[in-house]
């Protein structure tokens, strides 16, 4: 229902259906006054982009929509889709302007305006415009606009109330200078003021909507206004916002911030690259050292192995009778390899839960802090060179620590094309942790000069990979276009119920995916199709010159790659033996709960690339090394 200004009060009409929207620039604080005003969490973040689709809940009797940030309503990407269609259906808008950047933002406003929209604007993060040591005339732009202003500090709830008591004064003026260029629109097109609005700037999902109802004058055709009218509209606009901020805003100071300082440095190449080392060396420490090692370890070592697991099978053992039937359930239940009950359950609460946790409490600081978009270009031209952009920067960090988190992380990568390369880089060429640790310790027998090796080989083809990957795959690497946010304290609150709402939904998906792979694994076992994929891995280990026995490794090494490290400790093998057998398990598949990730996340196209991929990678490379240790010795 469109709201009208009747005499009963507009919005305030009592009626439930009333619905008012959020909109407004990318990283303007929205989703943190959607918190605020509601009891529900919106993704709140310090970059821009955050929110892709649209949120609602109720604000007393009205329903309150949240919605992707945008610098114009007449747009084309699908977040600006999405928000135009809640603009549309709103009885009323809610603008939420970032009062540190006017000149920029109030440009929608004055759309919102030029199309009618009843709408009070929100002139949030005062608390930033009052340290950059700017005023703002806050009844001036109310007098210049003719709506209500409000000025708010959403994150401390400053002016919240008031925004909550002035929502029902939410207007727009009777004509604003648009009014002049209806004109060219073709005679007789009916259409509301919104509609005109966005028929002269152009916006063709509108022109369709409105031709194709028939309502156009002349025959159906789109009823667009011009090229040329669009740009003297928006060039128009633009003068009007010139205008309003030369007369309400009053620069005193114009020092620069601290942290504008701090990010310049971020972004210069020759301080920017030491300091991404430095963050990116302390993300893999807390996640690949304290959290997968020691967090995991002593769960894992301790907690299940001591007390769960035991009683699991204690119990198991008592209430299954010993023969018969219940012999293949005890078997899906508590075997050692992925047992519903044991491995199963300490996987997901003893391996997966606590990286989850951690990966989301780092990266929701790294998020607050600003500081991802800034690695992310410091690092753009370094990964240009494998079809990635420094986006991926992340993913690929975090693979070190755990790849599963990883596959999860690249959400944060752009387009398609690149979540897939940098998945597909996960699986083949990042050792996680778990894996790295036992490897550490094999190659710290062999010597340094093993060491050296396994870093070319890996490098090798992690590059050759990356640029193969990019030649074939259709499209473009993307560029970097972000506005960089500007670097905040991260807020501890609004991180930990990030961290819960993410965490929470995220076990929701991946547990029962988990469990049914780890079901449908142990059937496998059960019924001795594992062993008869040992006997037929024989031809390939010859090939390498190892022993029958490392087929076995392969296999463990297909439900958890550190399992496959571990196992070749056991072999008797030469040093020539070891490294390629090192090589082997690294570029293997990625583990068992990796894969469930690569399935959810990508498809069962992309998981199968992954999974074949890796399996000849794994020994085409290692017989490749074979050969050439050959040679040498
Ligand atoms: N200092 C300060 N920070 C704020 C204020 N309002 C929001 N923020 C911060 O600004 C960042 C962006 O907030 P969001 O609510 O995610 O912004 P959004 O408008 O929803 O952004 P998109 O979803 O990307 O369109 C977060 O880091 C917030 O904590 C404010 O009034 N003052
Ligand atoms: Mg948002």
């Amino acid at each position: 229902m469109r709201a009208t200004e009747g005499a009963d009060g507009g919005l305030a009409s009592g009626d439930a259906e009333t619905s008012v929207a959020l909109v407004g620039a990318p990283n303007a604080g929205k989703s943190a006054l959607f918190g605020r005003l509601t009891a529900e969490y919106a993704d709140v973040s310090n970059y821009p982009g955050t929110t892709v689709e649209t949120t609602a809940a109720a604000l007393g009797s009205l329903r309150l929509t949240d919605t992707p940030g945008v610098h114009g309503i007449s747009s084309f990407a699908e977040a600006e889709r999405v928000t135009r269609a809640a603009v549309l259906e709103a009885d009323a808008v809610v603008n939420v302007v970032d009062a540190t950047r006017l000149s920029r933002d109030l440009f929608v406003t004055l759309q919102l305006l030029d199309m009618g929209v009843p709408t009070v604007v929100v002139l949030n993060m005062m608390d930033e415009v009052e340290a950059d040591g700017v005023a703002i005339d806050v009844d001036g732009l109310e007098a210049a606009l003719g709506v209500p202003v409000v000025p708010t500090v959403t994150v401390t709830g400053a002016g919240v109330d008031e925004l909550r008591d002035r929502l029902p004064e939410a207007s727009a003026p009777e004509s604003t200078p648009i009014d002049s260029y209806y004109d060219a629109l073709p005679d007789g097109v009916d259409a509301t003021r919104a509609e005109k609005t966005l028929l002269v700037e152009g916006d063709e999902p509108t022109a369709r909507r409105v031709g194709a109802s028939g309502l156009a004058a002349d025959g159906g055709d789109a009823p667009l206004a011009a090229v040329e009218e669009r740009e003297a509209v928006y060039r128009e606009r633009r003068t009007r916002v010139r205008s309003i901020v030369d007369d309400v805003e009053r620069v005193a100071a114009s020092e620069r911030a601290p942290e504008e300082r701090l990010g310049d440095l971020l972004l210069r190449p020759a301080t920017g690259i030491p300091i991404a080392l430095a963050l990116l060396a302390a993300v893999f420490y807390v996640m690949g050292v304290v959290v997968a090692q020691r967090v995991v370890g002593y769960a894992e070592g301790v907690l299940f192995a001591r007390y769960y697991t035991p009683a699991v099978e204690g119990v198991v053992a008592d209430l299954l009778p010993a023969s018969g039937w219940a012999a293949p359930v005890e078997f899906l239940l508590v075997n050692d390899n992925l047992g519903l009950a044991t491995v199963t359950v300490r996987y997901t609460l003893g391996v997966l839960l606590p990286l989850v946790v951690a990966f989301y409490l780092v990266i929701g600081t790294l998020e607050d802090a600003g500081v991802l978009p800034r690695l992310a270009v410091v690092t753009d031209r370094g990964l240009g060179r494998i079809g990635l952009s420094g986006r991926a920067v992340v993913p690929l960090i975090v693979g070190m620590g755990c790849v599963t988190m990883a596959v999860v992380s690249t959400r944060m990568v752009g387009s398609r094309r690149e979540r897939l390369i940098t998945t597909a880089l996960l699986g083949l060429a990042i050792p996680c942790s778990a894996q790295i640790g036992v490897i550490a310790g094999v190659l710290a027998e062999l010597g340094v000069v093993w060491w050296g090796g396994y870093l070319a080989v890996l490098l090798g083809v992690l590059g050759t990979a990356g640029i193969a990957l990019d030649r074939t795959l259709p499209g473009r690497r993307d560029a970097l276009i972000e506005q960089l946010p500007r670097l905040r304290l991260p807020r501890p609150t609004n991180v930990a119920r990030k961290t819960a709402n993410r965490t929470a939904a995220f076990l929701g998906e991946a547990a029962p995916l988990f469990g049914a792979t780890a079901a449908a694994v142990s059937t496998l076992d059960y019924v001795g199709a594992l062993d008869a994929v040992i006997g037929a891995l024989r031809p390939l280990t010859a090939a390498l010159g190892l022993p029958a026995s490392f087929g076995r490794v392969l296999v463990l090494g297909l439900i958890r790659r550190d399992f496959a490290a571990t196992g070749m400790t056991d072999l008797a093998l030469s040093a020539s033996q070891t490294f390629v057998g090192l090589v082997v398990v690294t570029l293997f598949v990625p583990c068992i709960l990796t894969m469930a990730m690569v399935l959810r996340e990508r498809g069962a196209r992309s998981a199968l690339l992954v999974w074949v991929g890796s399996w000849a990678t794994a020994f085409a490379v290692g017989g490749g090394v074979a050969a050439v240790l050959e040679v040498i010795a």
